[in-house]
């Protein structure tokens, strides 16, 4: 009775899976909007869920003094999905337990500031500079959710894995891209070898090549943290051919989110015309002539990528809107034991506390009367620009010891792309008008949702810009000046 309370229970234990099922990421909101509760317990075969909504209940989660209650357990999903056998799955909980493991520890470690953030911002932004101008060509016509994915594949992949990086290869990127929609078999599905066929042979595709990768040394031309991350594994006992599967959780962390947030910020931008008129304004206003040359008669124009977060406050209002607005995130914690959670709810020993963002994200006693809806001014004003050091209130990149370390890598990037796309090309809807997606079929697991079908654009470089050479790099802070 002191547990909270049971919701949807005309079928015991299956409702929740029938409602996954039917509404997937749009399940736990729904509940919360029918009901209104500040918490409550779905029940599934063999597993207690608790589903918090009420910011204050997050709150005593996230505490300090609540760390070794609620722990979160990223290890067991990371191992399910790049397909560890049993004895490599032991080791690494031996080895790690519940503190993470080697990768989440490694991009903690090169990640999250630094010189080697920079480093690794620098090394994507030079593939983006360079590919850009290859993949964006006049008149072009492709989905835009395509044009970026592919785009911030190479980039983040490249920066990561350097020279010999396997997703440079177009058959590995497209094993990766089979695999992707088999995770939620693998999570869901008693029989994924059947129901995600195709997407186990992608993933087999992706293994071997970084089997190959690691067999012939080219994680030793790469950023340091693939290196360590794999010498770790090892040293816990994992064989070489294990230790390269766990690349898979490494390109899922970088890969899952990214593309689809530059997609929505970009639609968001583009069906725009004044926040489109003001982005290009402000990224202007920060461009430099470079010196002329006698090499070339083309004027070149440079743009230090780094000084966009301090000097373009549209462009990330914007991205940070985009991340409120459609964060799909769920935070998952296991109970470790017994507990009363704020003097009121039992919660059991075991069980999966789950947060689902959009909770917080649209709740209007936070974000006010329009919080459910897009506004591209939201963050320039003083008030929603506090709400973004609490997590209380924008958590789109999780919370706590567990957030994202690759948020400000992933942001660096995706600001830059947009800004390189935003400046050279106007970018028009095929259709004629721009129409936003739905997302109803998007993932579970996925942190941002990825749109039911891709917007069909056509590119036009910018006229103006034709006799216009880009000069595009993330210059040290002392530059921006
Ligand atoms: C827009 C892009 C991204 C979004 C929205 C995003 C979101 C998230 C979220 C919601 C979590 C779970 C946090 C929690 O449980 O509290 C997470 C964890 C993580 N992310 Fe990201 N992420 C993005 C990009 C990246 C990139 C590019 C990398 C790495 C290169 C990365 C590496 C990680 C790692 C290692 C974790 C696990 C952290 C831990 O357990 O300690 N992410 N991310």
């Amino acid at each position: 009775k002191r547990e909270p309370c049971l919701l949807e229970t005309k079928v015991p234990f299956l409702d929740s899976a029938i409602g996954i099922l039917r509404h997937r990421v749009n399940y736990l909101v729904n509940l919360r909007n029918t009901y209104g509760v500040s918490i409550h317990t779905l029940r599934m075969p063999f597993q207690r869920l608790y589903v918090v909504h009420a910011p204050e209940l997050i709150q005593f989660i996230q505490s300090k003094a609540n760390a070794t209650t609620f722990v979160p357990n990223l290890l067991d999903f990371g191992m399910l999905f790049s397909g560890l056998n049993v004895d490599s799955q032991r080791c690494l909980r031996r080895a790690f337990g519940l503190q993470g493991n080697a990768f989440t520890m490694s991009v903690h470690k090169y990640l999250l500031s630094g010189p080697s953030l920079k480093a690794a911002t620098r090394a994507a932004v030079d593939r983006l500079s360079a590919s850009v101008p290859n993949n964006f060509q006049h008149n072009r016509q492709e989905g835009l959710l395509e044009l970026v994915r592919r785009e911030l594949t190479l980039a983040l992949t490249g920066a990561v894995y350097g020279p010999e990086n396997p997703y440079d290869d177009p058959e590995i990127e497209a094993g990766w891209r089979d695999f992707v929609p088999g995770i939620s078999h693998l999570l869901y599905s008693p029989f994924p070898s059947l129901t995600a066929h195709k997407a186990l042979r992608g993933r087999s595709r992706v293994i071997d090549a970084f089997r190959k990768y690691f067999e012939t040394g080219g994680h030793l031309q790469a950023f340091p943290m693939v290196p360590e991350m794999y010498e770790m594994n090892k040293s816990h006992g994992l064989t070489s051919d294990e230790a390269a599967k766990m690349e898979m959780a490494t390109s899922l962390a970088m890969l899952s989110s990214g593309a689809v947030t530059s997609f929505w910020l970009m639609f968001h931008i583009l069906s725009d015309a004044t926040a489109l008129q003001n982005i290009r304004k402000e990224l202007l206003s920060i461009i430099k002539d470079e010196p002329e040359s006698a090499e070339t008669t083309l004027r070149t124009k440079m743009l230090n990528l780094n000084s966009i977060k301090e000097r373009c406050p549209t462009l990330v209002a914007m991205m940070n809107e985009t991340l409120r607005y459609h964060s799909t995130v769920i935070n998952i914690k296991q109970v470790q034991h017994d507990t009363t959670l704020a003097d009121e709810y039992l919660l059991k020993k075991n069980a999966i506390v789950m947060i689902p963002g959009q909770s917080i994200h649209h709740n209007t006693d936070i974000w006010g009367p329009g919080a459910k809806t897009f506004d591209h001014h939201r963050f320039l004003s003083t008030e929603s620009k506090k709400n973004l050091s609490s997590t209380s209130a924008f958590r789109p990149f999780g919370a706590g010891v567990t957030m994202c370390p690759g948020r400000h890598f992933s942001t660096n990037v995706i600001l830059s792309l947009v800004a390189m796309i935003v400046l050279q090309y106007d970018v028009m809807p095929q259709a004629g008008e721009w129409v936003a997606p739905t997302k109803r079929n998007a993932d579970l697991w996925n942190a941002m949702p990825k749109p039911d079908w891709d917007v069909g654009v056509w590119l036009a470089k910018i006229n103006e810009e034709k006799e216009v050479q880009w000069k595009f790099l993330w210059g040290d802070d002392a530059a921006i000046m």
